[in-house]
């Protein structure tokens, strides 16, 4: 693999994408596209994420662009819609960009929101949709008592699990134990994909299902291999990327022995701008092919030139740590 910080730089695109909807506190999403022999591989750390971190993500967009990926076993994957913490009002109006989807995944335990607001918008969604799967994320927003109380307050929506109720693994078993007569099931996604041992949380008994995102975990292969040696069922996810980086997401769902859950990997519908042919839900499912830019999109969308410095400057501050 070739490593050389100016022939990578060479090779790397940065785009501004405007997001549809709010979410995870922004309103554009950057992310740079890499071209390699096998196709284009995406690289899209969130802006917050140090060297260390930022290399894995690194480490997956050069595999894809690199290598072939790993045979399929399907040709499309069956995905949720994604609600970010938008209230009541909001959430048919979102819910819409997702065509046909029969699971949604709500964001919960949001910063200077109440578990009112959640209950709020997780009744919304079960009054539009009263047949269709609901799983909640907190993104470890909330300690094991508060946790325990917002899930017996959600319970009666009929979840199909939590996603990183609390932040630690710890916290995670306690909860499991305490949820275990509830039979709601944990996901795990942070202490999965920032851990610096991404098993323990299934070696400690903590999760009952691991969420798996291709870019963090350092490409298809390596989560692959995760999902393998964990044991435990998977749910594939994305990190509000790019159709290049959902592509990727999808190489890794298509190429699970088992896919039990639909993927997080609709998030396409929350972005109002896209670097090709948007890969979102048709009839709730998306394809498992390559997806390549349309050089005029990398172009309409690019980034300003202080913005690519960044990245350039944060390409030479990860290769050491690849
Ligand atoms: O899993 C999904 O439905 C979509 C992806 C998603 O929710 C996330 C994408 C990006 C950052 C994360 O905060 C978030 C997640 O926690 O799963
Ligand atoms: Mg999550």
């Amino acid at each position: 693999m070739d490593l050389a910080y100016e022939r990578l730089a060479d090779r790397m695109h940065v785009v501004s994408l405007p997001l549809a909807t709010r979410f995870r506190g922004v309103d554009e999403r950057e992310v740079a596209l890499l071209s390699g022999p096998a196709g284009w591989g995406e690289w899209s750390p969130f802006l917050e994420y140090g060297p260390e971190e930022a290399a894995r993500w690194l480490r997956a967009a050069l595999e894809d662009a690199e290598l072939e990926r790993p045979a399929l076993v399907r040709s499309r994957v069956p995905v949720n819609a994604t609600l970010p913490a938008v209230g009541p009002a909001a959430v048919a109006g979102v819910l819409a960009r997702y065509d046909r989807c029969r699971t949604v995944k709500v964001k919960v335990a949001e910063r200077g929101q109440t578990l009112d607001d959640d209950v709020a918008r997780v009744a919304e969604v079960r009054t539009l949709l009263p047949d269709a799967r609901v799983r909640v994320d907190a993104n470890g927003g909330w300690g094991v008592d508060e946790a325990e109380t917002a899930v017996r307050a959600l319970e009666r929506f009929d979840l199909e699990y939590v996603e990183q109720p609390c932040a630690t693994v710890p916290e995670l078993a306690e909860l499991r134990s305490r949820l275990h007569r509830l039979a709601i099931p944990i996901a795990a996604d942070e202490s999965v994909r920032k851990a610096t041992d991404p098993l323990l949380v299934a070696r400690a008994g903590a999760a009952d299902v691991v969420v798996v995102k291709a870019q963090p975990l350092g490409g298809i292969r390596a989560a692959l291999a995760i999902v393998a040696e964990a044991g435990l069922p998977a749910v594939v996810s994305s990190a509000l990327d790019s159709s290049v980086g959902l592509s990727m997401g999808a190489g890794l769902a298509a190429a699970l022995p088992a896919l039990p859950y639909d993927c997080g990997l609709g998030t396409g519908a929350l972005l109002s701008a896209d670097v090709a042919e948007p890969l979102v839900p048709v009839d709730g499912s998306i394809a498992a092919g390559r997806v390549a830019p349309d050089p005029a999109l990398l172009a309409a969308h690019a980034a300003p030139p202080e913005r690519v410095e960044h990245w350039r400057a944060r390409l030479a501050a990860c290769l050491p740590h690849l």
